[in-house]
């Protein structure tokens, strides 16, 4: 679709209008299919980061446009994260969401269930005791989820945890981009629509399966959990008793791990995405003035069944990922295509603040930071990180997977593969 398309319909007074084809969320004909609704979306130019408003105008139908089969006899739930990003996720169900749902589902949208989030373990909670259980006896249900990445990993992780039944069908999930980052979201869009996933909504858009990868740790590992105030014991595999975790984003070391794990306070937060700049400035240019971490550890990539050691034991940055965005402006990695089931390694040693800053400059224009020497950028199958006791202190060895983060032992170690199960659907791909 080309960046002018235009979506363009007669209005009621058979004027014609007009509006950006990736502003258009649905054209939802009436019962009697004499007109229709045109729902789409305008924003305020001047904030990128405002709420977009949802508007509606009568059209009148052309012959190609049918009624979307309601529900498609799917069990709707929408699930609303209170803590991700901002905190708009409220606001934006009611002046957004349910307006489109009550458009394009007059008849069944009053059942839909809400559950609106609690707590962090809110999400794992419904996946335990409502969604994995109605998957597994192979129910198709629908999940409009109002969060960010969080949400997402949480879902997967909820699902992953019990074996499948050969019944098992995995829910269709609806990415309405609400966190802070929302790389999962950037990464499957890439600027084809303007909606905030709202134009996913309609139940005739189809979905593909999320590829996904899995994280297997020491023994001694433990999640940080309250802006690092307390250690959790991470979920064991089912079948291997290992701590494990599952992700769809990303997992890193290095400064990557840090930033994203300084900058997950309450203060940081408010800050939206820039809490990620601001965290890397405060590691790169330390305030005594010494140079930015040379973390230490041997890394081994896994490609076509063989695990090869790095040359190098020091890393400044050490980051595999499923996507393309890591943030909307982020190209971490410009090879990956939307939900391909690639996995890239981008490293580079260690340098100073100043060259640090460059590269990451670099892919915020759109991924050039791949092409510079100094950076090893390929196609991997699995990532394996051992520190060998060659890190004193546990700041070091702070491992982020999809925004989790986790502390290792000093002889700890993490292998990171992609999985080949598939839990979840993401519609309107
Ligand atoms: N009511 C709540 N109280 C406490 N924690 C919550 C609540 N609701 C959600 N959370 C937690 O807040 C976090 C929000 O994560 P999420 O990824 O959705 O947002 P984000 O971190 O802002 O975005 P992104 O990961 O896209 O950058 C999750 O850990 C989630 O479990």
């Amino acid at each position: 679709m080309s960046d002018t398309a235009r979506f363009v319909f007669q209005d009621q007074h058979g004027g014609q209008q007009s509006i950006d084809q990736k502003d258009l969320v649905a054209n939802v004909p009436n019962a009697e299919g004499t007109s229709s609704t045109v729902i789409y979306v305008e924003r305020d130019e001047a904030d990128d980061a405002g709420l977009p408003k949802v508007k509606m105008a009568k059209a009148q139908v052309g012959p190609a446009v049918t009624r979307p089969d309601e529900t498609d006899g799917r069990e709707t739930h929408i699930i609303i994260s209170t803590g991700s990003g901002t905190g708009k996720g409220v606001e934006f169900f009611e002046q957004a969401v349910q307006p489109v749902l009550s458009t394009l589902f007059p008849a069944s949208h009053a059942s839909f269930q809400i559950h609106t989030t609690e707590s962090e373990s809110s999400i794992l909670g419904l996946t335990n005791d409502i969604f994995f259980p109605k998957a597994n006896a192979g129910t198709l249900i629908r999940i409009i989820l109002i969060s960010g990445d969080g949400g997402v990993i949480d879902l997967v992780n909820g699902l992953l945890a019990k074996s499948a039944s050969p019944q098992y069908t995995p829910p269709e999930v609806v990415l309405l981009p609400l966190g802070t980052a929302n790389a999962l979201y950037h990464s499957i869009n890439a600027g084809r629509e303007n909606t905030w996933g709202l134009c996913s909504l309609s139940t005739d858009v189809g979905s593909r399966p999320l590829p996904i990868f899995t994280a297997t740790f020491s023994a001694g590992a433990r999640l940080l959990v309250d802006e690092a105030r307390k250690e959790e014991e991470l979920p064991q595999d089912s079948e291997t008793g290992k701590p494990t975790l599952h992700g769809a984003v990303v997992g890193s070391w290095g400064m990557h791990a840090s930033l994203v794990a300084d900058s997950d306070t309450a203060e940081y937060r408010k800050f939206g995405v820039e809490r990620f700049k601001m965290a890397a400035k405060e590691a790169l240019f330390p305030a005594d003035g010494s140079p930015p971490h040379s973390y230490k550890g041997k890394v081994s990539v896994l490609q076509k069944g063989t695990w090869t050691p790095l040359k190098t034991q020091e890393h400044m940055y050490i980051l595999a990922t499923m996507v393309s965005n890591l943030e909307k402006p982020f190209t971490i990695s410009p090879a990956s295509k939307p939900l391909d089931g690639s996995m890239h390694l981008i490293h580079f040693g260690p340098t100073d603040g100043d060259e640090t800053m460059r590269l990451m400059g670099l892919a915020y224009q759109g991924g050039k930071h791949v092409d510079e020497p100094s950076v090893l950028y390929e196609a991997i199958d699995g990532l394996k990180i051992e520190f060998e006791g060659q890190e004193k202190d546990v700041r070091w060895r702070r491992i982020c997977i999809d925004g989790k983060i986790i502390a290792l032992e000093s002889d700890g170690h993490v292998e990171i593969r992609k999985e080949s199960r598939h839990v979840l659907n993401i519609a309107g791909t």
